[in-house]
Parts: structure tokens; C-alpha cells; sequence
């Protein structure tokens, strides 16, 4: 599949033709011939449960392992959702869908698919957070990778165990920070599973295309490091040469055992790590760190949409974060970069409209010293000022975003000082799962008197004020890589360029209508993000082929058609 032999879904290996073939042209669920169909039930990737149809319980052996009834994908997604819908408990519903993907692949995207809005919140943020705090209790099969200290010297072994060769997205954490939760050590694998889902379900990428992978370097969560039902390596965390090391080894073994154009998504590592492996491989390796640069665009994408209710140009508004970390940082570096780009001026004049507070206060040129390196940029002239609210009355800002991992941080003196400057203030919530989140939709609208534009990292319902039911926007990455990822893998980037992220927020933002502003939203719904994952990646893959950095030629004429063409469809296949 090297060198431009591109077919429909992505240029993936199609080895068993399931994407090839049509609904109606059969395929082989396997090649081998066997004596039963007992192991093709237990096949996750080709099991279809009841749905086998008569014929193809005759040509497989599969008689008399089955109840006589024969069900359609639709009733079985019917009964399902209405099993899931018993579970009061969200991470019960979590167990529930695991296991389902774990019986029956297709079945598991059919749902996620056709009930993106209601599920997202069970497979992802924030339950997925309580999942892989509980990872240890509620652990029954493995799923993706674990390359632990003790596979130090055999991780291109580990990556040979693993069953599909045709990867081309990766993610990957050391589980460091998890969300807003912190370090959860080994058990952050829920994450990389989670985001993975999402890359099939949302941006079609085919499930055998993707690999999860957790890091183990050790965790430094007391709690874990007592709790007896705890996966992972029991002792503190390496850090320095060791863990600079073991990724090294990591990143070329999969360089090696991958080639160049696999996709390696870094996710929920702490700071200081995130931006050192993005600075070290970004130059060697198509890596992308979601945190930094994923939430960076999706929020951007908030900010060109919000600019029809604002008015104005982006340079035209100050913006005041509270949390200076990998997603504080990397969007106000985006944001400064677009700056740039409409404006003509240099970015470090752009910056200055932009500051940030950390745990220390707000960000100014006498901390430059003591600053981590990331934060340096942003060390404006200023006073000290300690307290946000203070922060609030002393820069003005038109836009707060909260991205400091700590909940509750927007109080109503916050809120009221904001509102006092802006007649619209935009103000987001973006600290991840919800007990993070810096205020929620309630209080927006109720504090700001519906005035606030709010969009938030993790779903909240929608809410009535005064007579007005407001739909709060969900600025979560889950926008972006998705379709980020696809649009990347169909025009066979070897590199990830800050323009792509600007693309892909710009085809975000282009998808917002009218209907949306209306109530209360910066973002379009997340039912239709097939739709937008195919502009997203259409925009994305553009942008690649006019930076020189794309492979697969020629060029496809219609691109967002063809990232269409490329999806994985969760419909079931007729085995032949
Ligand atoms: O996973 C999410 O919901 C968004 C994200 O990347 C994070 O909070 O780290
Ligand atoms: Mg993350």
C-alpha cells in the first residue's frame, strides 16, 4: 500500500476486502478454513451475534450455535440502546458498551455512530475520566498496548504482538494527566481506547487502523500505588534519562515497525513531557499532541464562529486564560498565529493581546526568571495581580478561557466582573471531566443574566433562563482530530504543520449556522461530525498537498467526497 496505492477507506490494507466489497458483494470473514464457527462468534472484528443470516451459518459452521432466530443490525442496535438506557450508573453504561465492543466491533460503531450525542458522553469525557479511575475494579479484557519500564530494550517486540500491521493512528499516553484528574498511571489506557473509538466513529477510520497505547513508567498517585486491584508498574514514576529513553526507543520503534506515515497522537501527558516530545519529534515523526494543538483548534474554531455574535476582528479582542499549561498555551499561541496571518503583524505583537494567569497570578515580566520555558512568551509588562478577578478588572479581557484543570474556579465575582466590561462576554470552561469544569452552564446563564456565550470541555445540558433554553457548545478536541486525523491519513502527510491546525479550525467554524447561533452555540451539534469531520479533513489534506508535506498524488479533485468515499461504514458485511 507504500507508494500512492491508495483504495476506499484510506489506503488501509483491506485484507479481509471488507471495505471494498459492498452491502451486497460478499466477503471472507477469514482466510484460514476451520472446522467450526465457534471462533468466528469470538471474533470481536467479524462476529454479528444473531444477525448471521441462515446461509451464512450453513458456509461457517455456525448451526446449532445459535438460537433459530435471525436478527437485523437495526433490532439488535434497537434492543441495545434500550438495554443501555436500563443502566442508571454511567460508568455501568460504560462497561456495557466496552463489552460490546469487545463481542461485536461492528455493532459497538452502529451505535456510536447513530447515537453520537447520547453516547459520546459514556465513551468519552467525562465518564471515561471515572472509568480509568476504577480501570483497576472494572478490568475484565485487555484492550491496546502496555509498554512498561520492563519492556525496556523489546518494545519493537511488543509492537510485533500486536495483531494488525496496516496501523496508521496511534495514541499514546504515560496516563501522567488524565483529563483534570492527574496521574493515573497505567490506568490512563482508558484514554488512548477512548479516543480511538472516536477516531473510528467520528472520523471513519477503521478500527484495525488504530492502536492504543499506554506508556508505564511508574505512577506517583499514592492511592493507586496502595490499591490492591491496581494494573500497572508499582513504584514511582522515572523521569530524566530513564523516561527520555524508554520514549525514544518507543517513537523509533514504531517509526520502524510502521514507516513514516503513521499518525502518533500524544495525549494527556504532563506539561513538561508534552511539549518536550512535540518539540523532539515533530521534526522526525508525524506526531500531533491533542492537548496542545487538538484543543487549540477546536477552540480557535469557537472563536471565528463566536466572532459573528461578538463582531469584530480576532486582533480586535483581549483574551485573559486561568491556566497556563499545554491547552492555556497552545491556544494562545494559535490564536496569536491567526492573528498573524489576517493581520500581517508579527506574532509577538499579537501576543500581547493575549495573557495568562497560572497558581502564581497573572503572567508578567517580572516572574520571566522563575517562568517554565512555555510560559515565557507570555510574560507581559504588568503589576503583579494574584487574583483572577483582579486579573478580569485589570486587563479587560473580551474572552476568559478557563483551561486550569481546577473546577470552580469562574465564581459569580468572576462572572459579574466580566459582564460588567462585555455586553457579550465569551467565557469558556474547558478543564475536563466535569467536577473539573471552571463554572457550569447554570451558572453562566444565570449569573451573566443569559448574556454569557459559554461553551465548556465537557457536556453539560441544555438550561432555560428566563423563559430561553440556551445550548451550551461542547469546545472539546473530539471536534478536531477526528477529522484531523483522516484528513492527514488520506493525503498521506509525513508531517504535522501549524497550518493544518488552522484549516481544520477554519472547516469547523464554516459549520455553523444561523440556526445554531440562535440558541446559544458556538459549535455545530455533534450529530452531524461525520459531515464535519470530512470538511475538517477535506480542509486539513488541502492544506497538506499545498505545503508540499502530502504523499498520496495525484491529488484527489474532490476532497471532501473523497474523504467521504473513505470512511468506515459499521454496516454489517455478507461472508461469502
Ligand atoms: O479528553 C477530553 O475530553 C479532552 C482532552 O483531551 C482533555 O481534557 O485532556
Ligand atoms: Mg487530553
Amino acid at each position: 500500500m507504500d507508494g500512492g496505492d491508495y483504495s476506499v477507506a484510506g489506503g488501509v490494507e483491506d485484507v479481509y476486502g471488507e471495505d471494498a466489497a459492498s452491502m451486497d458483494q460478499p466477503v471472507t470473514p477469514w482466510t484460514v478454513s476451520v472446522a467450526s464457527g465457534y471462533s468466528l462468534m469470538r471474533d470481536p472484528r467479524h462476529n454479528k451475534g444473531l444477525a448471521f443470516t441462515e446461509k451464512e451459518r450453513d458456509a461457517h459452521y455456525l448451526r446449532g450455535l445459535l438460537p433459530p432466530v435471525v436478527l437485523t443490525q437495526e433490532l439488535q442496535e434497537k434492543k441495545l440502546m434500550h438495554n443501555l438506557r436500563q443502566y442508571q450508573v454511567p460508568l455501568q453504561r460504560y462497561m456495557a458498551l466496552m463489552d460490546l465492543q469487545e463481542r461485536n466491533e461492528r455493532l459497538f460503531y452502529k451505535l456510536l455512530v447513530d447515537n453520537v450525542e447520547e453516547l459520546l458522553p459514556v465513551v468519552y469525557t467525562p465518564t471515561v475520566g471515572e472509568a480509568c479511575q476504577k480501570y483497576g475494579s472494572i478490568f475484565r479484557r485487555p484492550q491496546g498496548l502496555y509498554v512498561s519500564l520492563k519492556e525496556k530494550g523489546k518494545i519493537l517486540e511488543v509492537l510485533k504482538n500486536w495483531p494488525q500491521r496496516s496501523v496508521q493512528v496511534i495514541v499514546v499516553t504515560d496516563g501522567e494527566r488524565i483529563l483534570g484528574l492527574g496521574d493515573l498511571g497505567c490506568q490512563g489506557m482508558g484514554i488512548p481506547v477512548g479516543k480511538l473509538s472516536l477516531y473510528t466513529a467520528l472520523g471513519g477510520v477503521r478500527p484495525s487502523a488504530c492502536l492504543p497505547i499506554t506508556i508505564d513508567v511508574g505512577t506517583n498517585n499514592e492511592k493507586l500505588l496502595n490499591d490492591e486491584f491496581y494494573i500497572g508498574l508499582r513504584q514511582r514514576r522515572a523521569t530524566g534519562q530513564e523516561y527520555a529513553e524508554l520514549l525514544h526507543e518507543f517513537m523509533s520503534a514504531v517509526k520502524q515497525n510502521y514507516g513514516e506515515k503513521v499518525l502518533i497522537q500524544f495525549e494527556d501527558f504532563a506539561n513538561h513531557n508534552a511539549f518536550e516530545l512535540l518539540a523532539r519529534y515533530s521534526s522526525s515523526h508525524l506526531v500531533f499532541n491533542d492537548d496542545i494543538q487538538g484543543t487549540a483548534s477546536v477552540v480557535l474554531a469557537g472563536l471565528l464562529a463566536a466572532l459573528r455574535l461578538l463582531g469584530g476582528t480576532l486582533a480586535d479582542h483581549r483574551f485573559l486564560f486561568l491556566g497556563a499549561g499545554e491547552a492555556g498555551t497552545g491556544i494562545a499561541e494559535l490564536i496569536a498565529l491567526e492573528m498573524s496571518k489576517q493581520t500581517g503583524n508579527p506574532i509577538e505583537e499579537n501576543r500581547k493581546k493575549i495573557w495568562l494567569v497560572d497558581s502564581r497570578g497573572l503572567i508578567v515580566d517580572s516572574r520571566k526568571e522563575s517562568l517554565q520555558h512555555f510560559k515565557k512568551p507570555w510574560a507581559h509588562e504588568h503589576e503583579p495581580v494574584k487574583e483572577l478577578v483582579d486579573a478580569v478588572k485589570a486587563i479587560k479581557p473580551t474572552v476568559l478561557i478557563g483551561t486550569s484543570g481546577v473546577g470552580k474556579q469562574f465564581t459569580k465575582e468572576v462572572v459579574e466582573a466580566m459582564a460588567a466590561l462585555n455586553e457579550k462576554p465569551l467565557i469558556m470552561a474547558l478543564s475536563n471531566p466535569t467536577s473539573q469544569a471552571e463554572w457550569t452552564a447554570e451558572e453562566a446563564y444565570t449569573w451573566s443574566e443569559g448574556r454569557a456565550i459559554f461553551a465548556s470541555g465537557s457536556p453539560f445540558d441544555p438550561f432555560e433562563y428566563d423563559g430561553k433554553v440556551f445550548v451550551p457548545g461542547q469546545a472539546n478536541n473530539a471536534y478536531i482530530f477526528p477529522g484531523f486525523g483522516l484528513g492527514v491519513i488520506i493525503s498521506g502527510a509525513i508531517r504535522v504543520h501549524d497550518d493544518m491546525l488552522l484549516a481544520a479550525s477554519e472547516a469547523l467554524a464554516l459549520q455553523v449556522t444561523e440556526e445554531h447561533y440562535e440558541k446559544g452555540l458556538i459549535y455545530p451539534p455533534f450529530s452531524d461530525i461525520r459531515k464535519i469531520s470530512a470538511n475538517i479533513a477535506a480542509k486539513v489534506a488541502a492544506k497538506a498537498y499545498e505545503l508540499g508535506l502530502a504523499s498520496h498524488l495525484p491529488q484527489p479533485k474532490d476532497l471532501v467526497k473523497y474523504a467521504e468515499s473513505c470512511m468506515y461504514s459499521p454496516k454489517y458485511r455478507t461472508y461469502r
